[in-house]
Parts: C-alpha cells; structure tokens; sequence
C-alpha cells in the first residue's frame, strides 16, 4: 500500500522549491494500473499543468495529490501546513442541490476558523448576481466557479484544479486564468489539469502524462527543448504519441 506523507516543516531542503514530491508512485484500479512507478515534484509558488490524453490518468494524479486517494505503491509527501492546507475542486462538482450558491459557499466558509467574506469570495469568480440561485439551477459552468470559489477558501497553500475552465466561456476562461495567476503571487502553489494546449503554455511547469507515465517535465521552454519541437502541441504529440512533428503538422518519424 502507498503512503501519503504530510508535512509543515518548512526548513527541509525540499520544502524550499517543492509543494509536492511522489515517489515511485503506482495507482491501480483493480487489474487496471493507471500509473506505473511515476516521480515528480510540484514546485511551490507556481502554476503546473498536468497535460495528456483522454484517459492517461490527470485526474487520478491530481486526486493522489490532493490526498482524495492514496497510491497503490509509493509515497506522496505533501510540503504545505495551515489549516487547509490543500484547495480542490473535482473533476465534476457536486453542491446540495436546494442550498442556494450563497448558503453553499457560507457552510464551507463555517468549517474555518477565520472569517469569511461570502460576497467577495463570490466576486472573485462572478458569481454575484447568482447568490441566490439554487446550485441545481446552475449551467456546468457556473457550477465550476462555485467549485473553485470553493476551492480557495482560507487560502489553502496548494490549489488542486481538474479542468477549472471545462465548460467556461472565453471571457469567463480569462477571468479564471487570471485569477490562477494571482494566487501564485500570494504564495500559492497550483495544480491544473487541462486540454487546453495554449493555456498549458502559460504555466510555468508542465507535467506530460500518457500510457501511465509522466513521458516529459519541466518548463513549456524545457518541454520543447526535451522533444525538440517549436510549439508546446508538437511537443505534446511527440511526448505522447512518441512521433516527432513539425510545427506545421507534417510527420518527421520514421
Ligand atoms: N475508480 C476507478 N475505477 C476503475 N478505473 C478507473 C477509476 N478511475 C479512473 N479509472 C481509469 O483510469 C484511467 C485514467 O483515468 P483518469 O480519469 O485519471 O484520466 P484523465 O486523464 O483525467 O481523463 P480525461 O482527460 O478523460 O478526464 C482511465 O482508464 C479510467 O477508466
């Protein structure tokens, strides 16, 4: 059985650059391994994607990191304290359906120590005029930004996010993106998943998954150099699909 270890303690060497390591962790679902002996560092204060594939396994490394679930095998050591120390927000948000998106985010906020202001928690993702709404009166996509005005109550050190912009339009897709990048400016390490190429692009840290492995890490810079491709969708398809293309589409492999 796999360990998830959390720790505060500020003053190892890792706990300086790194949020999150895994080591040699393995994940599988009955006969079924999603993940075989993969390791990696989240680094603290900055945003990663987690790319790859339909399938190849994001979302079940984005719930060992979060501590939702446990590895199969090896160990997951999270670097952040306080008293949340991890924000989530899953794949497919689920509210009490006859709270309103007010009292949703209320009840959430009454589980902190520290007080909370409800109207400006739902500023911060446009959710104002829909305070009173139901949450099974709302789109998908207003349901997402519950789900991440959720996610950063008390101002968890590490902010775990699985598709935050599925389902979002552009202007709200902005906004979100925006919202990401501050976090990291209050020292807020955070974790996306995303099919969104171009906004992986952005992050300052990528981690590449396919065929249960993390076929590539780093930099978007790093990730190109890497699989020596110009653009992050070439290196994509190079990491995944183990083919080198150029930036214009055509196949360079044998
Ligand atoms: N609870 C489970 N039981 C059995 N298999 C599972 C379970 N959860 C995930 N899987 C399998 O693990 C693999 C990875 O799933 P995961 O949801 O992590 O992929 P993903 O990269 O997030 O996919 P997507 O981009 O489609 O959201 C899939 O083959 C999936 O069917």
């Amino acid at each position: 059985m796999g360990e998830r270890v959390a720790t505060s303690d500020e003053n190892t060497p890792a706990a300086a650059s790194a949020v999150v390591e895994a080591t040699d962790i393995s994940k599988s679902f009955g006969d079924v391994a999603v993940l075989e002996e993969v390791s990696f560092s989240i680094p603290d204060n900055r945003v990663t994607a987690i790319i790859g594939p339909n399938g190849s396994g994001k979302t079940t490394l984005a719930e060992l990191i979060t501590g939702v679930d446990t590895p199969t095998a090896g160990e997951i050591t999270l670097h952040a304290g306080g008293e949340r120390p991890v924000g989530y927000l899953p794949q497919d948000p689920r509210f009490q359906p006859s709270a309103t998106v007010h009292e949703t985010i209320a009840f959430y906020a009454a589980l902190l120590a520290g007080e909370t202001d409800v109207d400006a928690a739902l500023a911060r993702v446009g959710l104002e005029a829909a305070a009173d709404r139901r949450t099974d009166a709302l789109s998908g996509g207003m349901r997402r930004l519950l789900g991440i005005a959720v996610s950063l109550l008390g101002s968890p050190e590490l902010v775990v996010l699985d598709e935050p912009t599925s389902g979002l339009d552009p202007e709200m897709t902005r906004h979100v993106y925006d919202v990401i990048s501050g976090l990291t400016e209050r020292d807020q390490a955070v974790v996306l998943t995303t099919h969104d190429l171009s906004r992986a692009a952005d992050a300052d840290y990528l981690l590449v998954v396919s065929d249960g492995d993390i076929v590539s890490a780093g930099s978007p810079n790093a990730v190109r150099a890497d699989t020596e491709t110009d653009t992050l969708a070439d290196a994509f398809e190079t990491a995944v699909r183990g083919r080198t293309v150029t930036s214009k589409g055509s196949d360079r492999s044998e």
